[in-house]
Order: C-alpha cells, then sequence, then structure tokens
C-alpha cells in the first residue's frame, strides 16, 4: 500500500510539557484524516510537525516515502489553511491566491491563469480583481482554501479553517471543501474540535488524547466500535453499562462486572409493559422526558442510580411515560452493543 504521509514514533516536548508522546499515523494518498481531540491535546503540534514548523525530539516523517528530517518548511510542498485565513489586505484576491507561485518566480501568465483556475475551483470566478476586506468571512476561507492549493501541493493542512465562521455558514463550507479536497484529490490532514466537521468530512479521524492517538478509524467505526470510554463520550452521546455473562446489568457489584457496553440513546426502543424483555435491557425510573423537535429524549435512573439517555421516535405514546414511574428500554440489535472489554482500571472506574 503506498503512503503520502507516514509519522512514525514522534516525540515533542515544548517547555516541560512532554506534549506528542510517540505519535504514529499513516495517511494514504487522497486521504481526508482530521485530528480531534481536547483543547491542549496536541493537535496543532502534530499539524506543525508536519508543515516543518516544529522540530521533533525523536521520531520520523517521510511524505511519499522519502524522509522530511531535513527537509525546511518551504521545501516541504505543503498547502496550509489557517482558521485566521491570513490573507494579504493590500494584495488583490488574485495576487493573494498567486503568492504562492509568485514566491516560486512563476511567470505572470502563468500566476494570473492559476489564479483564475482556483477562484473558479472554490465558487468564485471574476473575483481576482476583489479586494480581501469586500469579501465576507466564508469568501475569504474560500480564496485562503484557492491559494492553499495554487502551488499543487502534495498536503494540505486545515488548522480548523472553519472554526471562525458561524454554523450554517460552517456547514455549507464543510460540504464545499470536502467537494473540492475530493475534486483535486489531494490528501489532507485537518484539526478541529468539532465533532460533526470531523465526522462528516473525514475518510478517517484520529482521536488525540493528551499527546497520544488513542484511535483512528472511520467515522463509522469510531461511532459504533470504540476503543474505550474515552472515546465512547467522546463521540456523540453514548450509555456507558456494566456488562456480565452477555447482559445489560441494572446495578452491578464489583465482581460481576466485566466489560461495559456502549449503547447509543438511538438504539434504546421502549418495551410495553407485559412484553418479554430482550437480553440487552435495562430498567428504571423515568427522570425525564422531553419532547426535542424530531424526537423524544428520556432518562431513566436505575436502582443503581445510573442515568440511562435513550432517543426515541416522535411516535411513541408519551402519555405512558410519566415522570417517577419505571420503564424498561432494550436494544433489540445486539450488533448495536458494543463491549469494551473490562480492564482493572475500567472495571474500578464502572462499578464505582
Ligand atoms: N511553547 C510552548 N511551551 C510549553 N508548552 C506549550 C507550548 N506550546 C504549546 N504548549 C502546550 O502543548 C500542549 C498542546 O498544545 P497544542 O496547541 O498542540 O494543542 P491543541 O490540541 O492544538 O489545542 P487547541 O485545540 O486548544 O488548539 C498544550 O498543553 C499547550 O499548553
Amino acid at each position: 500500500m503506498t503512503i503520502a504521509l507516514s509519522i512514525t514514533d514522534v516525540h515533542v516536548t515544548l517547555g516541560h510539557n512532554h506534549v506528542l508522546k510517540g505519535v504514529s499515523l499513516d495517511v494514504r494518498p487522497g486521504e481526508f484524516v482530521t485530528l480531534l481531540g481536547a483543547s491542549g491535546s496536541g493537535k496543532t503540534t502534530l499539524l506543525n510537525v508536519i508543515a516543518g514548523l516544529q522540530a521533533v525530539d525523536s521520531g520520523h516523517l517521510t511524505f511519499d516515502g522519502v524522509s522530511m528530517e531535513r527537509t525546511p518548511p518551504q521545501k516541504r510542498n505543503v498547502g496550509v489553511v489557517f482558521q485566521s485565513y491570513a490573507l494579504f489586505p493590500h494584495m488583490s484576491v488574485g495576487e493573494n491566491v498567486a503568492f504562492p507561485l509568485r514566491a516560486a518566480r512563476r511567470p505572470a501568465r502563468e500566476r494570473k491563469s492559476v489564479a483564475e483556475e482556483m477562484l473558479a475551483l472554490v465558487q468564485l470566478p471574476g473575483m481576482a480583481g476583489r479586494s480581501p476586506a469586500s469579501l465576507s468571512g466564508g469568501q475569504r476561507q474560500r480564496v485562503a482554501l484557492a491559494r492553499a492549493l495554487a502551488a499543487n501541493p502534495g498536503i494540505l493542512l486545515l488548522d480548523e479553517p472553519m472554526a471562525a465562521l458561524d454554523k450554517q455558514l460552517r456547514e455549507q463550507m464543510q460540504v464545499e471543501v470536502t467537494r473540492i479536497q475530493r475534486k483535486v484529490g489531494i490528501t489532507t490532514v485537518s484539526v478541529t474540535h468539532d465533532q460533526t466537521e470531523a465526522l462528516t468530512m473525514s475518510d478517517r479521524v484520529a482521536i488525540m488524547r493528551d499527546g497520544i492517538l488513542v484511535q483512528v478509524d472511520s467515522p463509522e467505526d469510531l461511532y459504533r466500535h470504540p476503543v474505550d470510554e474515552y472515546v465512547a463520550g467522546f463521540l456523540g452521546e453514548a450509555n456507558l453499562l456494566p456488562t456480565a455473562g452477555g447482559r445489560i446489568l441494572d446495578d452491578a457489584a464489583g465482581a460481576e462486572v466485566d466489560g461495559t457496553a456502549v449503547v447509543r440513546p438511538e438504539d434504546l426502543e421502549l418495551v410495553p409493559s407485559g412484553e418479554a424483555c430482550p437480553a440487552w435491557h435495562v430498567e428504571g425510573a423515568i427522570h425525564l422526558l422531553s419532547f426535542q423537535g424530531t424526537r423524544f429524549r428520556l432518562e431513566l435512573l436505575t436502582d443503581g442510580g445510573r442515568k440511562v439517555v435513550c432517543s426515541l421516535p416522535p411516535s411513541i405514546d408519551a402519555s405512558t411515560l410519566v415522570v417517577g414511574e419505571r420503564a424498561r428500554v432494550a436494544c433489540r440489535n445486539p450488533e448495536r452493543v458494543h463491549v469494551i472489554a473490562a480492564t482493572p482500571a475500567t472495571a474500578a472506574m464502572v462499578a464505582a
């Protein structure tokens, strides 16, 4: 298998902080990989390592099998888009886009035609003569993307490129950037805090925690098969319930716990009273019922004091669900129950 970008056992220390603690990641040609993690987990530092803006203590970095250890940032053929656009205010839009070509001393005619081509790609045709100040936030971000792509880089790095945009514009730009990335077929590494952005745009998402990549997988695999409780809770809402002998336990005593079931709220359904329960079920007192437009949110409290969240369709008869009364919910499809095998640490955590 060809690898466009290979990071192997990279360590970085900043001041007294061991910020990257042995990070390894292989990215295939044309793949879109997002680094997702809490603030301070090391995402930007890893992006800077790829760009050549951050030296490493140890480890290896290759682009298309070629070591980058002695290659300075300007020779790495990487395009970068930052959150803050960083357009040059005194240059026109066209000059901004053509800037990487001017730096490479390409002739004026080529600069002009590439700028026009890139502006058409980001759906801003005919805007070359405009000033960046006359553009909206979304348009400026497209110009920044056009500029990053102008020199035909081997790798595109996106550092929270949508963070400054409002929600609606951000969603439009997520679709737009994905379209452009697929069309150009450029290998891309992106950084975000935004789960939805990571899930909708990426071929794979790398969950970063405290300087380590905890899991790197497709969005669906991360959601369905998280390796640990941290990943399960980080991506979407999850019920983490102790299990033993292939059943969810309402009220686990330490010795019985042999794993943690990850059950998503939308995979639980109500079991009418009098009906037999499937194996994967939970019973408790109704703590909260709220209507959220397209779904009902039901929260149960088990006898062991554990909160279980269910997302129920609007067709349910809500009048049967009274706060304080008992209800049973079950997952009828055992494939939707993902069990994380217990380690001594997780068993203690779940039983606590
Ligand atoms: N120059 C520095 N000296 C010491 N520590 C630093 C320095 N720069 C960054 N750090 C620390 O390194 C850690 C990782 O920072 P980094 O910016 O890579 O995280 P991040 O995941 O990108 O965070 P955010 O999402 O907030 O941008 C943080 O704890 C930060 O405080």
